[in-house]
């Protein structure tokens, strides 16, 4: 029931990302958007938790990323950062609160560290959002950069395709990487790649990448967490492996609840005052 044996107990930090890639550590990560989850999957010894916008689909029901606000984001994560005490935490900045100027994204990532207490901020995109990013750094938050499938830009794609199967975005994706790590990105996350291709990144780049579809040799991997506990039915990806069954143990466990009410088993008398 421990979870995995974790042997250093100290707050991860983005630093200690830095030096698993180094040592060839491999970096484990899993989304969390609420603060009972948070507590088992950081207890469990995962490296990192993200406050994925994920939560926009796997909290509140909406078939894309793009609705959910600065807000409900702060919330979700004020909520895991009650519960984590080791684990790196990172938060998604949500669509719209970076893409429309420096100042504005500067602004809302202040925001979000000061109200979340998380330890840093994800963003997804390359050299569209390159100043974003720097000027978040010198403003002192660590950033997480997100290539591949991007989904805040769904709109723009059109599907959840693998993405940078063509040389042109092959190149896009490793010239990007660079530029995001030597900005002073501390890890970048590559989502629905071919192994190939993030095999290469992680070769070259000097921060540890974290795959999502992104095949073996990437530093880490991150899953959602829904998805790997199989609690979200009819989202199954070929990336996605399945650690339980959630869906099926909760299922059963309600139905006998509903049971026992009908039935007048439940309360009896050791359970009444
Ligand atoms: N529950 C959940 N898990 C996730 O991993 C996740 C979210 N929600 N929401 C935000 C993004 C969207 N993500 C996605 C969405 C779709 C696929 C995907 O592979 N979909 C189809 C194929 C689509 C296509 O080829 O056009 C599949 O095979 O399931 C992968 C990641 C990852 N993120
Ligand atoms: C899938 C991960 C990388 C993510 O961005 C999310 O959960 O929102
Ligand atoms: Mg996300």
């Amino acid at each position: 029931m421990a979870g995995y044996l974790v042997s250093d107990t100290r707050k991860v930090t983005t630093h200690r990302f830095m030096e698993m890639k180094q040592k060839g550590e491999k970096i484990s990560m899993l989304t969390s958007y609420d603060f009972t989850t948070a507590g088992i999957v950081d207890a469990a010894g995962v490296d990192g938790i993200l406050i994925g916008d994920s939560a926009s689909n796997v909290m509140a029901g909406n078939t894309t990323t793009i609705p959910i606000t600065i807000e409900q984001m702060i919330y979700h994560a004020r909520s895991v950062t009650n519960a984590v005490k080791r684990a790196l935490v990172v938060c998604d900045m949500p669509f719209g609160s970076y893409q429309a100027d420096c100042s504005d994204g500067v602004r809302n990532a202040i925001r979000i560290m000061k109200e979340s207490g998380c330890d840093a901020l994800k963003l997804e995109g390359g050299v569209e959002i390159l100043d974003t990013v720097r000027r978040i750094l010198d403003a002192g938050i660590p950033v997480m950069g997100h290539l591949g499938l991007t989904p805040q830009s769904i709109n723009k794609f059109g599907t959840y395709a693998v993405r940078a199967k063509e040389e042109q975005e092959a190149d896009k994706l490793m010239s990007d990487a660079k530029a995001l790590a030597e900005a002073g990105c501390f890890a970048i996350v590559l989502e629905k790649v071919p192994a190939k291709l993030a095999a290469m990144v992680t070769a070259e780049v000097p921060v540890p990448t974290i795959g999502i579809g992104a095949g073996g040799a990437t530093d880490g991997q991150i899953l959602v967490v829904a998805d790997m506990l199989g609690m979200t039915k009819g989202f199954s990806p070929r990336f996605l492996r399945r650690y339980a069954d959630l869906n099926s143990i909760m299922t059963d466990a309600i139905g006998n609840y509903v049971s026992d009410v009908k039935s007048s088993d439940f309360p009896n008398e050791s359970e009444s005052y």
